[in-house]
Protein backbone atom coordinates (compact mmCIF):
# COMPACT_ATOMS: atom_id res chain seq x y z
CA UNK A 1 0.00 0.00 0.00
CA UNK A 2 1.33 3.41 -0.59
CA UNK A 3 1.22 5.81 1.75
CA UNK A 4 1.60 10.03 2.09
CA UNK A 5 2.56 12.12 4.23
CA UNK A 6 1.56 15.84 4.33
CA UNK A 7 3.66 17.49 6.64
CA UNK A 8 3.50 21.01 7.27
CA UNK A 9 6.09 22.87 9.36
CA UNK A 10 6.18 26.91 9.68
CA UNK A 11 8.81 27.27 7.67
CA UNK A 12 7.95 24.48 4.68
CA UNK A 13 5.52 21.65 3.58
CA UNK A 14 6.16 18.54 1.98
CA UNK A 15 4.29 15.49 0.63
CA UNK A 16 6.23 12.35 1.22
CA UNK A 17 5.31 9.10 -0.60
CA UNK A 18 6.25 5.85 1.76
CA UNK A 19 6.16 2.17 0.89
CA UNK A 20 7.39 -0.99 2.17
CA UNK A 21 10.37 -2.55 -0.32
CA UNK A 22 12.58 -5.45 0.94
CA UNK A 23 11.94 -5.16 4.34
CA UNK A 24 12.37 -1.47 4.10
CA UNK A 25 10.89 2.15 4.77
CA UNK A 26 11.29 3.72 1.51
CA UNK A 27 10.33 7.24 0.81
CA UNK A 28 9.95 9.70 -1.56
CA UNK A 29 9.69 13.22 -1.46
CA UNK A 30 7.12 13.74 -4.07
CA UNK A 31 6.28 17.99 -3.57
CA UNK A 32 7.69 20.04 -1.18
CA UNK A 33 6.48 24.34 -0.88
CA UNK A 34 7.15 27.03 1.22
CA UNK A 35 5.15 27.84 3.94
CA UNK A 36 5.27 30.96 6.53
CA UNK A 37 2.83 33.84 7.77
CA UNK A 38 2.47 37.33 6.26
CA UNK A 39 1.80 40.69 8.03
CA UNK A 40 -1.19 42.51 7.15
CA UNK A 41 -1.56 45.90 8.93
CA UNK A 42 0.86 44.28 11.51
CA UNK A 43 -1.28 41.04 12.36
CA UNK A 44 0.34 37.51 10.88
CA UNK A 45 -1.70 35.12 9.25
CA UNK A 46 -1.07 31.83 7.80
CA UNK A 47 -2.05 31.35 4.17
CA UNK A 48 -4.19 28.31 4.72
CA UNK A 49 -5.81 28.29 0.74
CA UNK A 50 -1.85 28.24 -0.38
CA UNK A 51 -1.45 25.06 1.96
CA UNK A 52 -4.84 23.23 0.89
CA UNK A 53 -3.80 24.47 -2.56
CA UNK A 54 -0.32 22.67 -2.62
CA UNK A 55 -2.09 19.21 -0.40
CA UNK A 56 -3.63 18.54 -4.07
CA UNK A 57 -1.10 19.53 -6.21
CA UNK A 58 0.97 17.36 -4.36
CA UNK A 59 -1.75 14.44 -4.48
CA UNK A 60 -1.68 15.14 -8.07
CA UNK A 61 2.22 14.46 -8.27
CA UNK A 62 1.30 10.95 -6.90
CA UNK A 63 -1.14 10.32 -9.72
CA UNK A 64 1.23 11.65 -12.37
CA UNK A 65 4.02 9.24 -10.93
CA UNK A 66 1.27 5.88 -11.47
CA UNK A 67 -0.22 5.84 -7.47
CA UNK A 68 -4.06 5.77 -8.02
CA UNK A 69 -5.08 4.18 -4.76
CA UNK A 70 -3.08 5.34 -1.57
CA UNK A 71 -3.73 6.15 2.48
CA UNK A 72 -3.29 10.25 3.66
CA UNK A 73 -2.41 11.76 6.76
CA UNK A 74 -2.02 15.25 7.75
CA UNK A 75 0.22 16.98 10.20
CA UNK A 76 1.32 20.52 10.72
CA UNK A 77 2.48 23.10 13.44
CA UNK A 78 0.55 23.28 16.84
CA UNK A 79 -1.39 26.00 18.47
CA UNK A 80 -2.88 27.89 15.64
CA UNK A 81 -6.69 27.47 14.80
CA UNK A 82 -9.85 27.92 12.63
CA UNK A 83 -13.30 29.52 13.50
CA UNK A 84 -15.95 28.01 11.13
CA UNK A 85 -19.77 29.14 10.76
CA UNK A 86 -22.57 27.43 10.09
CA UNK A 87 -21.88 26.91 6.72
CA UNK A 88 -18.40 25.17 7.75
CA UNK A 89 -16.28 28.58 6.48
CA UNK A 90 -14.04 30.35 8.36
CA UNK A 91 -14.97 33.34 9.96
CA UNK A 92 -11.64 34.93 9.44
CA UNK A 93 -8.36 34.54 8.72
CA UNK A 94 -6.21 31.81 10.30
CA UNK A 95 -3.72 33.93 13.15
CA UNK A 96 -0.12 32.88 13.12
CA UNK A 97 0.88 32.28 16.76
CA UNK A 98 3.95 34.38 16.27
CA UNK A 99 1.12 37.88 15.72
CA UNK A 100 1.71 40.24 19.25
CA UNK A 101 -1.90 40.18 20.14
CA UNK A 102 -1.01 37.71 22.96
CA UNK A 103 2.35 38.91 24.14
CA UNK A 104 0.62 40.15 27.60
CA UNK A 105 -1.98 37.64 27.57
CA UNK A 106 -0.89 35.14 30.61
CA UNK A 107 -0.73 38.23 32.83
CA UNK A 108 -4.46 39.04 31.79
CA UNK A 109 -5.57 35.13 32.30
CA UNK A 110 -3.66 34.43 35.45
CA UNK A 111 -5.51 37.24 37.25
CA UNK A 112 -8.37 35.44 36.74
CA UNK A 113 -6.69 32.01 37.38
CA UNK A 114 -3.46 31.54 38.28
CA UNK A 115 -0.58 29.17 37.00
CA UNK A 116 -0.44 27.05 39.13
CA UNK A 117 -3.75 25.77 38.76
CA UNK A 118 -3.80 25.85 34.91
CA UNK A 119 -1.15 23.47 35.06
CA UNK A 120 -2.35 21.24 37.37
CA UNK A 121 -5.39 21.23 35.08
CA UNK A 122 -3.75 21.12 31.64
CA UNK A 123 0.33 20.15 32.50
CA UNK A 124 0.90 22.35 29.36
CA UNK A 125 3.87 25.20 29.47
CA UNK A 126 3.01 28.62 29.36
CA UNK A 127 3.72 29.62 25.50
CA UNK A 128 2.39 33.28 24.81
CA UNK A 129 0.80 32.02 21.98
CA UNK A 130 -1.28 28.76 23.03
CA UNK A 131 -4.59 28.60 21.63
CA UNK A 132 -6.01 29.45 25.31
CA UNK A 133 -4.72 33.04 24.71
CA UNK A 134 -4.99 33.11 21.44
CA UNK A 135 -9.02 33.12 21.97
CA UNK A 136 -9.22 34.95 25.18
CA UNK A 137 -7.74 37.63 22.68
CA UNK A 138 -10.51 36.69 19.82
CA UNK A 139 -12.84 39.19 18.98
CA UNK A 140 -16.03 38.03 20.63
CA UNK A 141 -18.15 38.80 17.67
CA UNK A 142 -16.35 36.50 16.43
CA UNK A 143 -16.96 33.35 18.78
CA UNK A 144 -20.13 34.32 18.56
CA UNK A 145 -21.24 33.10 15.09
CA UNK A 146 -18.50 30.27 15.31
CA UNK A 147 -20.02 27.06 14.96
CA UNK A 148 -16.56 24.94 15.29
CA UNK A 149 -13.07 25.47 16.58
CA UNK A 150 -10.70 23.45 14.72
CA UNK A 151 -7.16 22.86 14.74
CA UNK A 152 -5.19 23.88 11.69
CA UNK A 153 -4.64 20.31 10.49
CA UNK A 154 -7.80 18.83 11.47
CA UNK A 155 -9.58 21.96 9.22
CA UNK A 156 -7.47 20.84 6.27
CA UNK A 157 -8.40 16.67 7.07
CA UNK A 158 -12.31 18.79 6.92
CA UNK A 159 -11.24 20.30 3.71
CA UNK A 160 -10.77 16.77 1.63
CA UNK A 161 -13.44 14.93 3.73
CA UNK A 162 -15.88 17.02 5.19
CA UNK A 163 -15.44 14.95 8.15
CA UNK A 164 -14.62 17.08 11.31
CA UNK A 165 -12.71 15.75 14.28
CA UNK A 166 -10.60 17.13 17.24
CA UNK A 167 -7.79 15.02 16.98
CA UNK A 168 -5.81 14.71 20.31
CA UNK A 169 -2.36 15.45 19.73
CA UNK A 170 -2.53 19.04 18.46
CA UNK A 171 -5.91 19.93 20.56
CA UNK A 172 -3.57 19.17 23.92
CA UNK A 173 -1.45 22.26 22.66
CA UNK A 174 -4.36 24.73 22.86
CA UNK A 175 -4.13 24.34 26.93
CA UNK A 176 -7.64 23.81 27.37
CA UNK A 177 -7.49 20.10 27.92
CA UNK A 178 -7.94 18.98 31.20
CA UNK A 179 -5.53 16.02 31.58
CA UNK A 180 -6.91 14.54 34.52
CA UNK A 181 -10.38 13.92 33.12
CA UNK A 182 -9.14 13.89 29.97
CA UNK A 183 -11.82 16.26 28.28
CA UNK A 184 -11.84 19.67 27.83
CA UNK A 185 -11.74 21.63 30.81
CA UNK A 186 -15.09 23.98 31.89
CA UNK A 187 -13.40 26.58 33.88
CA UNK A 188 -10.77 27.26 30.77
CA UNK A 189 -13.30 27.34 28.35
CA UNK A 190 -15.34 29.64 30.36
CA UNK A 191 -12.92 32.29 30.40
CA UNK A 192 -12.82 32.21 26.29
CA UNK A 193 -16.76 31.80 26.14
CA UNK A 194 -16.75 28.89 24.41
CA UNK A 195 -18.19 25.55 24.57
CA UNK A 196 -17.05 21.67 24.25
CA UNK A 197 -19.72 21.89 22.13
CA UNK A 198 -18.00 24.05 19.32
CA UNK A 199 -15.42 21.55 19.41
CA UNK A 200 -16.08 18.64 16.65
CA UNK A 201 -15.57 15.14 18.47
CA UNK A 202 -11.99 13.69 19.69
CA UNK A 203 -10.27 11.47 17.36
CA UNK A 204 -6.99 9.32 18.14
CA UNK A 205 -4.05 8.30 15.70
CA UNK A 206 -4.98 5.73 13.79
CA UNK A 207 -8.32 5.99 13.19
CA UNK A 208 -10.16 6.53 9.74
CA UNK A 209 -11.55 9.77 8.65
CA UNK A 210 -13.22 9.11 5.28
CA UNK A 211 -11.88 9.71 1.41
CA UNK A 212 -10.58 12.07 -0.44
CA UNK A 213 -14.27 14.15 -2.15
CA UNK A 214 -12.28 14.29 -5.16
CA UNK A 215 -15.58 15.94 -6.92
CA UNK A 216 -14.72 18.95 -4.38
CA UNK A 217 -11.61 19.65 -6.75
CA UNK A 218 -12.28 18.39 -9.94
CA UNK A 219 -10.17 20.45 -11.70
CA UNK A 220 -7.26 18.09 -10.05
CA UNK A 221 -6.65 14.51 -11.45
CA UNK A 222 -5.92 12.89 -8.04
CA UNK A 223 -5.49 9.56 -6.80
CA UNK A 224 -8.12 7.26 -4.77
CA UNK A 225 -7.07 8.41 -0.88
CA UNK A 226 -8.44 7.30 2.12
CA UNK A 227 -7.07 10.03 5.03
CA UNK A 228 -6.67 8.36 8.16
CA UNK A 229 -5.66 10.20 11.30
CA UNK A 230 -2.30 10.48 12.45
CA UNK A 231 -0.76 12.35 15.57
CA UNK A 232 -1.61 15.32 13.38
CA UNK A 233 0.38 18.42 15.66
CA UNK A 234 3.42 17.63 13.95
CA UNK A 235 5.91 17.16 16.69
CA UNK A 236 3.97 14.27 18.03
CA UNK A 237 4.69 12.97 14.68
CA UNK A 238 8.61 13.81 14.54
CA UNK A 239 8.08 11.81 17.71
CA UNK A 240 6.63 8.61 16.13
CA UNK A 241 9.26 9.08 13.94
CA UNK A 242 12.20 9.32 16.22
CA UNK A 243 14.22 5.83 16.61
CA UNK A 244 14.58 5.75 20.24
CA UNK A 245 14.40 2.71 22.13
CA UNK A 246 13.90 1.57 25.81
CA UNK A 247 13.68 3.98 29.06
CA UNK A 248 17.00 6.10 28.43
CA UNK A 249 16.43 8.24 25.22
CA UNK A 250 15.45 11.71 24.68
CA UNK A 251 14.62 13.58 21.17
CA UNK A 252 15.12 16.97 20.30
CA UNK A 253 12.67 17.57 17.01
CA UNK A 254 14.90 20.39 15.23
CA UNK A 255 13.16 22.15 12.98
CA UNK A 256 11.56 26.03 12.98
CA UNK A 257 11.31 25.02 16.81
CA UNK A 258 13.58 22.83 18.47
CA UNK A 259 11.26 20.59 20.60
CA UNK A 260 13.56 18.50 23.44
CA UNK A 261 11.62 15.90 25.79
CA UNK A 262 11.27 12.63 26.81
CA UNK A 263 8.38 9.42 25.82
CA UNK A 264 6.35 9.37 28.66
CA UNK A 265 3.32 6.78 29.57
CA UNK A 266 2.28 9.30 32.80
CA UNK A 267 2.01 13.26 32.48
CA UNK A 268 4.55 14.51 34.74
CA UNK A 269 3.00 17.75 36.20
CA UNK A 270 4.78 19.08 39.28
CA UNK A 271 6.57 22.30 40.68
CA UNK A 272 9.57 21.66 39.61
CA UNK A 273 7.91 20.93 35.88
CA UNK A 274 6.21 24.13 36.06
CA UNK A 275 9.33 25.83 37.56
CA UNK A 276 11.17 24.99 34.58
CA UNK A 277 8.15 25.19 31.80
CA UNK A 278 7.57 21.71 30.03
CA UNK A 279 4.79 20.54 28.94
CA UNK A 280 2.64 17.17 28.39
CA UNK A 281 1.44 17.20 25.23
CA UNK A 282 -0.64 14.48 24.38
CA UNK A 283 1.23 11.54 22.39
CA UNK A 284 0.26 8.97 19.99
CA UNK A 285 -1.18 5.94 21.34
CA UNK A 286 -1.86 7.19 25.23
CA UNK A 287 1.80 8.40 25.44
CA UNK A 288 2.67 12.31 27.11
CA UNK A 289 5.40 14.22 25.42
CA UNK A 290 7.38 15.61 28.26
CA UNK A 291 9.02 18.49 26.30
CA UNK A 292 9.88 22.01 26.35
CA UNK A 293 9.95 24.47 23.37
CA UNK A 294 12.96 26.12 22.30
CA UNK A 295 13.23 28.74 20.26
CA UNK A 296 14.58 26.59 17.43
CA UNK A 297 16.02 27.50 13.56
CA UNK A 298 14.04 30.41 13.40
CA UNK A 299 16.48 32.69 14.99
CA UNK A 300 18.75 31.00 11.78
CA UNK A 301 15.97 31.36 9.54
CA UNK A 302 15.07 34.99 10.33
CA UNK A 303 18.98 36.37 9.73
CA UNK A 304 19.11 34.37 6.53
CA UNK A 305 16.08 36.49 5.43
CA UNK A 306 17.62 39.66 6.57
CA UNK A 307 20.88 38.93 4.93
CA UNK A 308 21.52 40.56 1.69
CA UNK A 309 23.84 37.52 -0.27
CA UNK A 310 21.30 34.37 -0.03
CA UNK A 311 22.81 31.72 1.91
CA UNK A 312 21.64 28.11 2.27
CA UNK A 313 22.67 26.54 5.76
CA UNK A 314 25.40 24.36 5.18
CA UNK A 315 26.86 27.64 4.31
CA UNK A 316 25.96 29.11 8.15
CA UNK A 317 27.30 25.57 9.34
CA UNK A 318 30.45 26.03 7.67
CA UNK A 319 30.81 29.98 8.29
CA UNK A 320 30.13 28.92 11.65
CA UNK A 321 32.89 26.42 12.28
CA UNK A 322 35.40 29.21 11.00
CA UNK A 323 35.05 30.84 14.17
CA UNK A 324 36.73 29.28 17.08
CA UNK A 325 35.87 31.19 19.79
CA UNK A 326 32.20 31.81 21.11
CA UNK A 327 31.84 35.02 22.11
CA UNK A 328 28.39 36.49 22.85
CA UNK A 329 26.01 34.52 25.34
CA UNK A 330 22.46 34.69 24.30
CA UNK A 331 19.40 33.39 25.89
CA UNK A 332 17.55 32.66 22.64
CA UNK A 333 14.38 31.80 24.43
CA UNK A 334 13.94 35.51 25.53
CA UNK A 335 10.26 36.53 23.96
CA UNK A 336 12.22 39.52 22.20
CA UNK A 337 13.43 36.88 19.70
CA UNK A 338 9.62 35.26 18.86
CA UNK A 339 9.11 37.54 16.41
CA UNK A 340 11.57 40.83 16.36
CA UNK A 341 11.70 43.01 13.31
CA UNK A 342 14.87 42.10 12.32
CA UNK A 343 16.84 39.50 14.04
CA UNK A 344 20.09 40.75 13.07
CA UNK A 345 19.44 44.06 14.50
CA UNK A 346 17.86 42.41 17.68
CA UNK A 347 20.76 40.23 18.58
CA UNK A 348 23.29 42.90 18.16
CA UNK A 349 21.17 45.06 20.09
CA UNK A 350 21.00 42.19 23.33
CA UNK A 351 24.96 42.34 22.67
CA UNK A 352 24.85 45.70 23.16
CA UNK A 353 22.53 45.58 26.55
CA UNK A 354 25.01 42.88 28.08
CA UNK A 355 28.31 44.66 26.96
CA UNK A 356 28.97 41.62 24.73
CA UNK A 357 31.27 41.88 21.76
CA UNK A 358 28.54 42.60 18.80
CA UNK A 359 28.52 39.92 16.12
CA UNK A 360 28.84 41.13 12.82
CA UNK A 361 29.56 39.04 10.32
CA UNK A 362 27.96 35.92 9.33
CA UNK A 363 30.23 33.17 10.65
CA UNK A 364 30.02 35.20 13.51
CA UNK A 365 26.25 34.84 13.69
CA UNK A 366 26.22 31.73 12.90
CA UNK A 367 28.63 30.37 15.06
CA UNK A 368 26.81 32.45 18.27
CA UNK A 369 23.03 30.78 17.15
CA UNK A 370 24.54 27.45 17.13
CA UNK A 371 27.18 27.57 19.85
CA UNK A 372 23.68 28.93 22.45
CA UNK A 373 21.22 26.82 20.46
CA UNK A 374 23.75 23.79 21.64
CA UNK A 375 24.30 25.34 25.21
CA UNK A 376 20.06 25.55 25.94
CA UNK A 377 20.12 22.26 24.52
CA UNK A 378 22.71 20.57 26.94
CA UNK A 379 21.35 22.58 29.74
CA UNK A 380 17.59 21.07 28.85
CA UNK A 381 18.69 17.71 29.12
CA UNK A 382 20.18 18.24 32.79
CA UNK A 383 16.70 19.59 33.54
CA UNK A 384 14.73 17.09 32.11
CA UNK A 385 17.16 14.48 34.21
CA UNK A 386 16.93 16.49 37.28
CA UNK A 387 12.92 16.57 36.83
CA UNK A 388 12.36 12.98 36.42
CA UNK A 389 15.09 11.41 38.17
CA UNK A 390 16.09 9.73 34.61
CA UNK A 391 19.03 9.81 33.33
CA UNK A 392 19.19 10.16 29.75
CA UNK A 393 21.85 8.17 27.20
CA UNK A 394 21.00 8.45 24.22
CA UNK A 395 19.71 11.85 22.54
CA UNK A 396 17.69 11.75 19.03
CA UNK A 397 17.92 14.81 17.14
CA UNK A 398 15.28 14.80 13.77
CA UNK A 399 14.13 17.11 11.50
CA UNK A 400 15.87 19.49 9.24
CA UNK A 401 18.23 20.46 12.13
CA UNK A 402 19.72 16.77 12.08
CA UNK A 403 21.98 18.15 9.23
CA UNK A 404 23.54 20.58 11.21
CA UNK A 405 27.19 18.74 12.27
CA UNK A 406 28.31 21.94 14.62
CA UNK A 407 24.84 21.83 16.47
CA UNK A 408 25.19 18.21 16.85
CA UNK A 409 28.70 17.83 17.87
CA UNK A 410 28.64 20.46 20.64
CA UNK A 411 25.16 19.26 22.04
CA UNK A 412 27.32 16.28 22.38
CA UNK A 413 30.63 17.68 23.80
CA UNK A 414 28.34 20.11 26.14
CA UNK A 415 25.52 17.46 27.24
CA UNK A 416 28.15 14.53 27.63
CA UNK A 417 25.52 12.55 25.56
CA UNK A 418 25.48 10.38 22.62
CA UNK A 419 23.70 12.05 20.03
CA UNK A 420 22.09 9.95 17.17
CA UNK A 421 21.44 12.63 14.24
CA UNK A 422 18.32 11.63 12.08
CA UNK A 423 15.98 10.55 10.25
CA UNK A 424 15.54 14.53 8.98
CA UNK A 425 12.16 13.62 7.76
CA UNK A 426 11.16 12.42 10.68
CA UNK A 427 7.66 13.81 11.41
CA UNK A 428 6.69 12.21 7.70
CA UNK A 429 8.12 9.75 8.47
CA UNK A 430 5.80 9.04 11.83
CA UNK A 431 3.02 10.48 9.81
CA UNK A 432 3.76 7.18 7.68
CA UNK A 433 3.93 4.62 10.25
CA UNK A 434 0.63 5.54 12.39
CA UNK A 435 -0.91 4.99 8.40
CA UNK A 436 0.76 1.76 8.42
CA UNK A 437 0.53 0.65 12.01
CA UNK A 438 -3.71 2.07 11.26
CA UNK A 439 -3.55 -0.34 8.31
CA UNK A 440 -2.28 -3.37 10.28
CA UNK A 441 1.19 -3.37 8.36
CA UNK A 442 3.31 -3.51 11.44
CA UNK A 443 2.03 -4.30 14.99
CA UNK A 444 2.86 -1.55 17.40
CA UNK A 445 5.11 1.80 17.44
CA UNK A 446 8.28 -0.45 19.06
CA UNK A 447 8.05 -2.08 15.98
CA UNK A 448 7.65 1.17 13.86
CA UNK A 449 11.08 2.21 15.46
CA UNK A 450 12.80 -0.79 14.56
CA UNK A 451 12.02 -0.27 10.94
CA UNK A 452 13.09 3.02 10.91
CA UNK A 453 16.42 2.17 12.71
CA UNK A 454 16.79 -0.26 9.93
CA UNK A 455 16.11 1.95 6.66
CA UNK A 456 17.13 5.27 7.50
CA UNK A 457 20.94 6.85 8.15
CA UNK A 458 21.34 7.63 11.66
CA UNK A 459 24.26 9.56 12.26
CA UNK A 460 26.35 9.13 15.83
CA UNK A 461 27.87 11.73 17.61
CA UNK A 462 30.45 10.47 20.39
CA UNK A 463 31.07 13.67 23.01
CA UNK A 464 34.69 15.03 22.55
CA UNK A 465 36.53 16.75 25.53
CA UNK A 466 37.21 19.97 24.38
CA UNK A 467 38.92 22.43 26.36
CA UNK A 468 37.24 25.72 25.40
CA UNK A 469 33.49 23.67 25.43
CA UNK A 470 33.47 22.72 29.16
CA UNK A 471 33.32 26.55 30.23
CA UNK A 472 30.53 27.59 27.64
CA UNK A 473 27.54 26.37 29.98
CA UNK A 474 29.00 28.60 33.07
CA UNK A 475 29.76 31.44 30.36
CA UNK A 476 26.11 31.36 29.48
CA UNK A 477 24.60 31.04 33.03
CA UNK A 478 27.01 34.44 34.29
CA UNK A 479 25.61 36.32 31.25
CA UNK A 480 22.29 34.96 31.88
CA UNK A 481 22.05 35.87 35.15
CA UNK A 482 23.84 39.37 34.60
CA UNK A 483 20.82 40.37 32.04
CA UNK A 484 18.30 39.09 34.44
CA UNK A 485 19.72 41.64 37.39
CA UNK A 486 20.05 44.18 34.61
CA UNK A 487 16.22 43.73 33.85
N1 LIG B 1 21.89 21.08 5.01
C1 LIG B 1 21.56 21.62 6.19
N2 LIG B 1 22.52 21.93 7.10
C2 LIG B 1 22.20 22.46 8.30
N3 LIG B 1 20.93 22.75 8.69
C3 LIG B 1 19.94 22.46 7.81
C4 LIG B 1 20.19 21.90 6.53
N4 LIG B 1 18.99 21.75 5.89
C5 LIG B 1 18.04 22.21 6.74
N5 LIG B 1 18.62 22.62 7.88
C6 LIG B 1 17.94 23.19 9.05
O1 LIG B 1 16.63 22.62 9.12
C7 LIG B 1 15.68 23.67 9.32
C8 LIG B 1 14.34 23.28 8.70
O2 LIG B 1 13.95 22.07 9.30
P1 LIG B 1 12.46 21.48 8.99
O3 LIG B 1 12.33 20.28 9.86
O4 LIG B 1 12.27 21.36 7.54
O5 LIG B 1 11.59 22.70 9.53
P2 LIG B 1 9.98 22.90 9.57
O6 LIG B 1 9.38 21.55 9.63
O7 LIG B 1 9.79 23.71 10.81
O8 LIG B 1 9.60 23.67 8.37
C9 LIG B 1 16.28 24.89 8.65
O9 LIG B 1 15.80 26.06 9.26
C10 LIG B 1 17.78 24.70 8.89
O10 LIG B 1 18.18 25.35 10.07
C1 LIG C 1 3.82 26.65 18.20
C2 LIG C 1 4.18 25.22 18.50
O1 LIG C 1 4.90 25.12 19.67
C3 LIG C 1 4.92 24.69 17.34
O2 LIG C 1 3.90 24.41 16.43
C4 LIG C 1 5.68 23.40 17.57
O3 LIG C 1 5.02 22.54 18.48
C5 LIG C 1 5.78 22.75 16.26
O4 LIG C 1 4.87 22.12 15.86
C6 LIG C 1 7.04 23.02 15.49
O5 LIG C 1 7.05 22.40 14.24
P1 LIG C 1 8.03 22.99 13.13
O6 LIG C 1 8.18 21.86 12.16
O7 LIG C 1 7.35 24.20 12.56
O8 LIG C 1 9.34 23.35 13.81
MG1 LIG D 1 8.59 20.36 11.02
Amino acid sequence: MIHIAVDIGASSGRLVLGKMENGKLVIEEIHRFANGFTTQNETCFWDIDHLLNEILKGLESAKKLGYDHCTLGIDTWGTDYVLLDDNGHRVQEVFSYRDKRTENTIEKVTRTLPKEIIYQKTGIQFLSFNTLYQLYEEDIKNLKVTRNVMTVPDYLGYCLTGKKVTEVTSASSMQLLNVNTKKFDEELLNLIALSKDQFPPFANPGERLGKLMKERFSTFDLPNTEVIIVASHDTASAIVGSPGNGEKWAYISSGTWSLLGIESDKPIVNELALKNNYTNEWGAYGTYRFLKNIIGMWVIQEVRRHLKEDYNFEQFVYEAEKIKVCRQFINFNDKRFLNPENMIQEIQQYCRETNQEIPHTVGELANCIFTNMSIIYAMSIRQIEEITGKSIEQLHIVGGGAKNEFVNQLTADLSGKTIYAGPTEATAIGNILVQMISGNEISDLQTARQLIEHSFLIKKYEPKEKIESSSLIEKFKQAISMKEECK
